[in-house]
């Protein structure tokens, strides 16, 4: 930066001695440089020495030119290498935050801030905030140059296009902030739009609602151009104002050169200078008042951005995978700082309460139960009875509230979750399939070279889908299942959700039955299927239907939070009003 502002002032201060030799080449005489270069090189006449100054200012502003297009050059790579690096700590950070966090955050928001905020940031901030910089310092170096040359002309000069550029910024500055902040919310409400038109791309069409989305996305892209057109012309406009205004300074100046008696001859090469000055100059300042309204109207993501990076610190590097981090753990563990949390006898919870955030009651109410290992339990109840919040305390994605769960007579805390998690497999209502090959969905999250290839065979054969995989899918396990695994059925996708869960042996299964994908009958099979091929897992389904639970060890019924009635399914069927209240619900149900 500073070299590229020595070089801007060397191309102004070339200027002078050109021009005045241009305008009398008598004048090589009259300077001591001049004259002792002009002999030492050996120049037979001022023509051919001429030249050559003219060649050396020639080469001093290819030069600097050369010298600012390499520091924007440096600049630009440097800021969209920072956008990269805050895009990667924000997913690491957002990915790292506990469950609950992102039970009270809009995915679309988090997705806006890491793809387009950090962008923003990168253009809207950092890289004006460097221009600024840099050509800070080529204004300040050309400022002391002119004052050098003519201080109460320089001193004319700087007040008034510095005054112009400040008056302009003290102007805009309010109007930069509230379109900025505009700009900022339209932003998110464009990315709601799209994200949720798509997330129910099949409600969407078959209820005809294309133009709500439609609605909703236009006002919203709309105040997104209008502010972000509206920066770029408070940005760009006043430009033009204070060249108009640079051009009357230069005649202005000229002429009172003239006036001061020396004559056009000897005003011409400081006019020159003051030209290329104002040349060099005017789009220095402009930068710089260009970086301090757009650093102004990207306030508000400089604001967003910076309380997010703080919020959501990752605990470790980017970069470092769930794998490695559990492994740690695993070892932290062996080396008994942290007692190792192997599941062989039973899982306990001890009294747990959970209110979810901002919620007036609580969803789980004073809760105690033990799943043996090796045992198929249910979790049933009426709707919003508290099932999948019970599920979500024992797979360590909620922390009770009071309570504890508690493996093997060991508390599940922060420091030993991971371990905890490691021995679970989990298959919710919704198979999120990627678009990519069955082998990788199996072996979710998994680089292609790092599946092991038999055990997601093994992994599909347990959960029934293998001889459909070979039978039927043009490439096998290489077949590419189209984005949410559009190209499978609902009972597919569950078994290859099962298989995924399967992949790492899993010792306790966690399954929350689909509710509308599969019908009853598909769902017990699934179930029966599961337990019959459990081989020593513990089985843990969230039932929404009865049918499913007849062959359960034992079955929790909730209710409001609390377990109502627990034992086997003939002794519930034959003692628990609350169950036959439920049985008689599914009756009616099915017959429906
Ligand atoms: N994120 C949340 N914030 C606040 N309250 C919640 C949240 N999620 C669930 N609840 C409330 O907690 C209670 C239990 O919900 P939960 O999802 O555990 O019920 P469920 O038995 O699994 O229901 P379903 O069978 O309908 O899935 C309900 O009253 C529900 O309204």
């Amino acid at each position: 930066m500073l070299f590229m502002g020595i070089l801007q002032m060397a191309g102004v201060g070339v200027i002078l001695p050109f021009v005045s030799l241009l305008s009398d080449p008598t004048k090589i005489q009259d300077n001591a440089v001049l004259e002792w270069l002009y002999g030492a090189l050996g120049f037979a006449s001022t023509d051919s020495f001429l030249i050559f100054i003219g060649s050396i200012l020639l080469f001093v502003l290819v030069a600097s030119n050369a010298v600012t297009a390499l520091t924007i050059w440096l600049m630009t790579r440097f800021s969209w290498s920072v956008q990269k690096r805050i895009s990667t700590r924000l997913l690491n950070g957002y990915l790292h935050q506990p469950y609950e966090t992102f039970l009270n955050r809009n995915s679309a928001d988090t997705g806006k801030n890491i793809l387009i905020e950090s962008q923003q940031f990168a253009n809207g901030v950092l890289m004006p905030a460097l221009k600024s910089l840099a050509f800070g310092i080529t204004a300040t170096m050309i400022v002391g140059f002119l004052f050098w040359l003519e201080p109460i002309l320089a001193m004319v000069v700087t007040l008034i296009f510095g005054l112009a550029y400040l008056l302009v910024y003290l102007t805009v500055r309010r109007a930069l902030l509230r379109i900025g902040r505009a700009r900022m919310s339209a932003n998110t409400k464009r990315f709601q739009a799209v994200s949720e038109a798509f997330g129910s791309v099949k409600e969407v069409k078959v209820m005809g609602r294309e133009a709500h989305f439609l609605q909703r996305y236009e006002p919203a892209a709309g105040v997104f151009a209008q502010s972000m057109a509206t920066s770029q012309v408070l940005g760009q406009v006043p430009r033009y104002a204070i060249e108009g205004l640079g051009f009357g300074v230069v005649m202005g100046s000229m002429l009172f050169l003239l006036a001061s008696g020396n004559g056009l001859q000897s005003a011409l090469p400081l006019a020159s200078a003051f030209v290329v000055a104002g040349y060099r100059l005017l789009p220095a300042l402009q930068n710089v008042y260009q970086g301090f309204a757009q650093w102004r109207f990207n306030q508000s993501v400089l604001d967003t951005l910076q309380k997010d990076l703080a919020a959501h610190e990752p605990p470790a590097q980017a970069g470092k995978t769930e794998g490695a981090e559990r492994f740690e753990v695993k070892a932290e563990g062996s080396q008994g700082r942290q007692k190792a949390l192997l599941f062989e006898k039973a899982i306990e919870l001890r009294g747990v309460t959970y209110s979810y955030p901002m919620a007036d009651a609580p969803s789980l109410d004073n809760v105690s139960l033990t799943i043996p290992r090796n045992s198929f339990v249910a979790l049933t109840g009426a709707t919003g009875a508290g099932k999948t919040t019970l599920a979500d305390i024992i797979l360590g994605l909620l922390d009770p509230s009071s309570g504890e769960l508690v493996v093997d007579g060991t508390v599940v805390t922060p420091l030993n979750r991971a371990e905890w998690q490691s021995q679970l497999g989990y298959v919710p209502q919704d198979i999120y399939l990627t678009d990519s090959t069955i082998g990788s969905n199996i072996a979710y999250g998994l680089a292609e070279g790092d599946i092991d290839l038999r055990a997601v065979e093994r992994a599909a054969r347990i959960a029934n889908i293998h001889d459909f995989i070979l039978d039927k899918l043009p490439n096998g396990y290489d077949t590419v299942v189209g984005e949410r695994g559009v190209r499978l059925s609902g009972g597919q996708r569950q078994r290859i959700g099962i298989a995924r869960a399967l992949y790492h042996d899993p010792a306790i299964i966690v399954l929350d039955e689909a509710t509308s994908a599969l019908d009853n009958e598909t769902e017990r099979r699934i179930v029966d299927e599961l337990d019959a091929m459990r081989g020593g897992r513990t089985l843990i389904v969230i039932a929404h239907r009865l049918t499913t639970v007849q062959k359960c060890h034992e079955v929790f019924v909730l209710d409001n939070g609390r377990i109502a009635a627990s034992g086997p399914y003939s002794q519930l069927v034959a003692q628990s009003t609350e169950f036959r209240k439920l049985a008689q619900a599914d009756l009616s149900a099915d017959g429906q």
